[in-house]
């Protein structure tokens, strides 16, 4: 089995929503593809009617395969405050063509008002290991973790673009989707993330520095939060960019032409385009202030490597065969 699904931005590259079918007859959901996550969950007929505001309904009554998990329930929240939590069904869940009969789909029963605000989020796939999903009393797998074994190769991929739609393939390595060699290195999955050590940082025209820090390829996470020293370090070369003390974030002038920023892995470098790291307005109100792709880590003892970084690079999720996992970065 391989599959390959077409992945298409919000405004800004806030996240990136891919189309996935669940049940029979199939119900299409718009999902947010999340390898820093690992339940799958999805906006659901169960939901208040003031917890939606457009987002499409998955509803377990009209699907004839949907089967309730007795007395499973599932509970997440995320760094920005935001959460959700509901039952569980088991359905046909189908991503680019890769179908899993009996897959876990969480049904929200509540979320918080981050999501109901974004109205294009119909829910969330989770693509990090399956030891910390949250459903109890037992635990469920994760999409990738229940196709594998029917994979012609134990791999997903991630190509996201900036401001263009890109793709997540299944069971592929696409040799049309990079140039040059993939470089691999080894994930520390001990806490359930695809979790590996950067090499190093360089921008502007300053040296590469080779000094390693632990990070997550995390596709969920909009931006790319890194050691506040090295954030510190970058900005400084910014005219006129500030800590704003009351987001805890870098702004600048949205005129500000910033330095692209180069990340190692094992001897390879990667840029990331200052463009991409020129993110976005920090209000729509001021023209004037943006707000940066690079953020500091907010001391969680490892960078968020989200899709500001991911997204200027062709990434391989490999869960290996029967050695460690490993993730793999290539130039596109
Ligand atoms: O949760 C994910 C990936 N799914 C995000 C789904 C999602 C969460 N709001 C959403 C809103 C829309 C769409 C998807 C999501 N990654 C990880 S690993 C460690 C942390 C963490 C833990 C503690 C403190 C900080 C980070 C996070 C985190 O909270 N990121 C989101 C975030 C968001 C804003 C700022 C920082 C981190």
């Amino acid at each position: 089995d391989s599959g390959s699904a077409k992945t298409t931005p919000e405004k800004d590259d806030l996240e990136y929503l891919t189309p996935v079918s669940i049940g029979t007859p199939p119900q299409v959901l718009n999902l947010d593809f999340d390898s820093g996550s690992s339940d799958l969950w999805v906006f659901s007929s169960e939901l208040p009617q003031s917890s939606v505001s457009g987002q499409s309904l998955y509803d377990p009554s009209k699907s004839s395969t949907a089967e309730e998990v007795q007395g499973a329930t599932w509970n997440i929240s995320y760094g920005d405050q935001s959460s959700s939590n509901g039952i569980v069904y088991r359905d046909v869940v189908n991503v680019g063509g890769v179908e899993f009969k009996s897959q876990a789909v969480e049904i929200a029963t509540t979320v918080s008002s981050q999501f109901t605000r974004d109205t294009n989020n119909d829910g969330l796939l989770g693509l990090a290991f399956s030891s910390i999903n949250t459903v109890q009393p037992q635990q469920e797998k994760t999409f990738f973790d229940n196709i594998l074994s029917n994979l012609d190769a134990p791999v997903w991929t991630a190509d996201l673009k900036y401001h263009a739609p890109g793709t997540y393939d299944f069971g592929v390595i696409d040799k049309s989707k990079y140039t040059g060699d993939i470089t691999y290195t080894d994930v520390d999955q001990s806490d359930g993330f695809w979790m590996f050590d950067v090499a190093g940082y360089g921008f502007g025209n300053s040296t590469f520095k080779a000094a390693p820090f632990k990070g997550i390829a995390d596709t969920g996470t909009t931006l790319a939060m890194i050691p506040a020293e090295i954030a510190g370090a970058y900005y400084r070369q910014v005219k006129g960019a500030k800590l704003d003390s009351q987001q805890g974030a870098y702004v600048f002038p949205c005129d500000s032409v910033l330095p692209d920023f180069i990340f190692g892995v094992g001897n390879a470098r990667y840029t990331i385009p200052g463009k991409f790291i020129n993110y976005s307005l920090l209000d729509e109100s001021d023209p004037t202030t943006c707000f940066g792709g690079l953020q500091p880590d907010m001391g969680i003892g490892f960078a968020i490597l989200g899709d500001i970084l991911l997204k200027s690079t062709f990434v391989v999720f490999d869960a290996g065969t029967e050695s460690t996992p490993r993730l793999g970065f290539a130039k596109k």
